[in-house]
């Protein structure tokens, strides 16, 4: 045996001990997390206890990122932990996560990164089913997308939060890397209709403009609905992400064509629980006000004076009557904060109307 093949062999036992010692305590860790459901239902007796505890996953997680020793990144530390939490969880019980689907599209990719593999994922045809399947219970939690950071707010997810009772109880952000593709079956023929969704669409507007100009685009009603087109029809292509063209078995003719390269989606987790404050945190919130010189101003002040930090405000036409507004607001701490009960109790004094959408741990994944 040569002095490399000793070597290796030696490494590969010290690997398989290590191997050994995480899987014993892997399954310790989970056998804790038991006990805690245990400990949880025996102090509630006959109640739907919630097993799932969003800021306690995010103290958790927040805490491996910043400890981590590498050589791994922190974020492929926290990505391994959030499968073993996921794992542990479905012991009790997988949760079911609903999802604007159909399956292979970016929101089923971003619940996946939220909650870990060990959940049972629902594709819904439109966002308002995902409320939907929300609010009669029959899932968990659902996921939705709410924003983008080249084409903006996704005013339909928005507008739900105006008659829904759901509350935020998460959020995650997604890069978005967009793929032109087409089936290997189809072989080298032109291509002369390129299929995506309207937002995908707008997200590579420039590169298409440039490099497929003129190739007639037609908008579907999701990424994996166009990559099961282009799996489908010759001649045509698909814009779509790696999760669609690996489950429809489409081949890359161009590599992340998205214009903007830190382009970046946004989703909501909503559920039917308000989330304690896990110590990093952001609320949500709808407001309207009077239509009267000053009304926006006033409605910031407060935010500026007691020092909250506004992340996101968005205006929306209201449901109420014409040139009448509603505003969304997103700002850093949560409603149990001192200062944030302050400045709701301001606006909510000026208001016509403030809905309190939830405070939720600020995404860590
Ligand atoms: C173990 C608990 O329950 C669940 C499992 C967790 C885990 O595996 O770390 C964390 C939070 C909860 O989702 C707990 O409440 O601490």
């Amino acid at each position: 045996m040569s002095d490399e093949q000793v070597r290796l062999g030696e490494l590969r036992d010290e690997i398989d001990q290590i191997d050994q010692k995480i899987m014993e305590l892997i399954s310790a860790r989970a056998a804790c997390a038991q006990e805690v459901a245990h400990v949880k239902m025996t102090a509630n007796p006959g109640q739907d206890v919630f097993f799932y505890r969003p800021e306690r996953e995010a103290q958790v997680l927040r805490r491996i990122k910043e400890q981590n020793p590498g050589p791994l990144s922190g974020e492929e530390m926290a990505r391994l932990f959030r499968e073993i939490m996921s794992a542990c969880l479905a012991l009790e019980k997988p949760m079911h996560i609903a999802f604007l689907g159909p399956i292979g599209t970016f929101t089923q990719a971003a619940a996946l990164k939220h909650f870990g593999h060990s959940v049972v994922s629902v594709p819904l045809p439109a966002i308002d089913a995902v409320f939907r399947e929300v609010e009669s219970g029959a899932a968990h939690y659902g996921v939705v997308p709410v924003e983008n950071s080249t084409e903006g707010m996704i005013n339909h997810t928005l507008d739900m939060f105006m008659s829904s009772p759901l509350k935020i109880c998460g959020e995650v952000q997604l890069r978005i890397h967009h793929h032109l593709l087409v089936s290997p079956k189809h072989g080298d023929q032109e291509i002369t209709r390129i299929y995506s969704h309207q937002q995908s669409f707008a997200q590579c507007r420039q590169w298409l403009d440039t490099h497929r100009y003129g190739i007639e685009r037609v908008t579907v009603s999701s990424n994996a609905e166009a990559a099961r087109r282009a799996a489908e029809e010759p001649g045509t292509a698909a814009i779509a992400g790696d999760m669609a063209a690996e489950l429809y078995g489409l081949q890359k003719l161009a590599n992340s064509i998205e214009d903007r390269p830190d382009n970046t989606t946004r989703f909501l987790i909503i559920g039917r629980e308000e989330v304690p404050a896990s110590g990093h945190d952001k609320s949500s919130i709808l407001v309207s006000m009077r239509n009267k010189p000053g009304a926006l101003y006033q409605l910031l002040e407060p935010f500026h004076r007691h020092g909250l930090s506004l992340t996101r405000i968005e205006t929306r036409p209201s449901p109420s009557g014409t040139w009448a507004y509603v505003f969304y607001i997103d700002f850093e701490g949560h409603m149990e904060d001192e200062q944030v009960r302050k400045v709701l109790a301001e606006v909510d004094e000026e208001a016509v109307e403030l809905k309190r959408l939830g405070s939720y741990p600020i995404g860590v994944l």
